[in-house]
């Protein structure tokens, strides 16, 4: 039987996710080649060390790829990567696809599919969920919607990177969900850091509430990892703060359009809009704490 050709596959934007998901489809050998791009040439520089190929422009690794990710910080920067000079369009064509990772809303990336179908080629949109850690273990969970051909192309991909994939249906249920989700989390934590700033002015140790909560029916990952963060002030970030308030933004924008009330959502953005104004957006999302310290 004629062996199937392994797949040359691109990645565009090599950020805190991205560089670690590019890691692993090089890692694993199952590919012909990974070839990848970052706006900030320098960020290429270790994964080109450890084999991978980089080109200049994201027509460039589209025109030497069989499958392009891509794992950009928000709507604007997805467009411009497909859209922009020497863009994904420039040389998305008949046999290519084009797979966006990023968090986006549903308009930007029908706008992006509509657009590489134009051109012939296949588009899926697959967000994920988990942070840096996951994204180094090979452990996300993704989303994925939009050409059903192009998912089961994927997969050797996709479990490289992931630890399971959804396939949701249609361009925009995978947008759709992730922002679900991800408003879920951001009210969470916007929750979550209030207690804690509350247990401290209530003359308790936080150590204590993470411990109570950690027991209980609340017991969650994310309030054990994020806790000590928060009680040492100190946010190196996995999941930048600037991330989650534009997830929480696009969530909103979301149920503005399906008239659905998000007051508890909405309460968490505007904490996120105050601790980014305080200077956090660049920390890890538990910086939303700082919003609840008054001067
Ligand atoms: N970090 C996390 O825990 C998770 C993040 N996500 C989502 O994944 C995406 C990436 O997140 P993350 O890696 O943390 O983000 P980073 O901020 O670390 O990286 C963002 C990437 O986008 C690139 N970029 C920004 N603006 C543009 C632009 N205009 N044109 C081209 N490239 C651009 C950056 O390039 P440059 O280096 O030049 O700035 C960089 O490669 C986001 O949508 C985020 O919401 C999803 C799950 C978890
Ligand atoms: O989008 C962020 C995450 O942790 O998932």
């Amino acid at each position: 039987m004629a062996e199937i050709p392994k797949l040359r596959v691109g990645f565009l934007g090599l950020g805190i996710m991205g560089e670690a998901m590019a890691r692993n489809l090089l890692k694993s050998g199952l590919f012909a080649s990974v070839m990848v791009w970052n706006r900030t040439m320098a960020k290429c520089a270790p994964l080109v060390a450890e084999g991978a190929q980089c080109a200049e422009t994201p027509a460039a690794v589209v025109d030497s790829c069989d499958v392009t990710f891509a794992m950009l910080a928000d709507p604007s920067a997805a467009l411009e990567a497909v859209f922009g000079d020497n863009g994904v369009l420039a040389a998305i064509a008949p046999g290519k696809g084009y797979v966006d990772m990023s968090t986006v809303d549903e308009a930007t990336s029908t706008k992006i599919g509509e657009a590489i179908a134009t051109k012939g080629g296949k588009f899926l949109e697959g967000p994920v969920s988990g942070s840096k850690k996951p994204a180094i273990d090979g452990q996300l969970i993704i989303m994925a919607a939009g050409d059903k051909e192009l998912y089961d192309l994927v997969q050797s991909a996709f479990n490289v990177m992931g630890k399971k994939s959804f396939y949701l249906g249609t361009t925009g249920a995978a947008a759709r969900m992730k922002l679900v989700v991800n408003m879920v989390m951001g009210s969470m934590m916007g929750a979550f850091c209030e207690g804690m700033a509350l247990a401290d002015k209530a003359g308790l140790e936080q150590s204590a509430l993470l411990e109570i909560l950690g027991l209980g029916a609340m017991a969650n990952p994310m309030f054990a990892l994020k806790g000590p963060a928060i009680m040492s002030r100190n946010y190196p970030p996995a999941f930048p703060l600037k991330h989650q308030q534009k997830d929480l933004r696009l969530a909103l924008a979301l149920g503005d359009a399906l008239n659905q009330p998000l007051p508890v959502a909405a309460a968490a953005n505007e904490a996120f809009k105050n601790a980014k104004a305080k200077g956090h957006a660049d920390e890890d999302f538990a910086a939303v704490y700082e919003a609840t310290q008054q001067k």
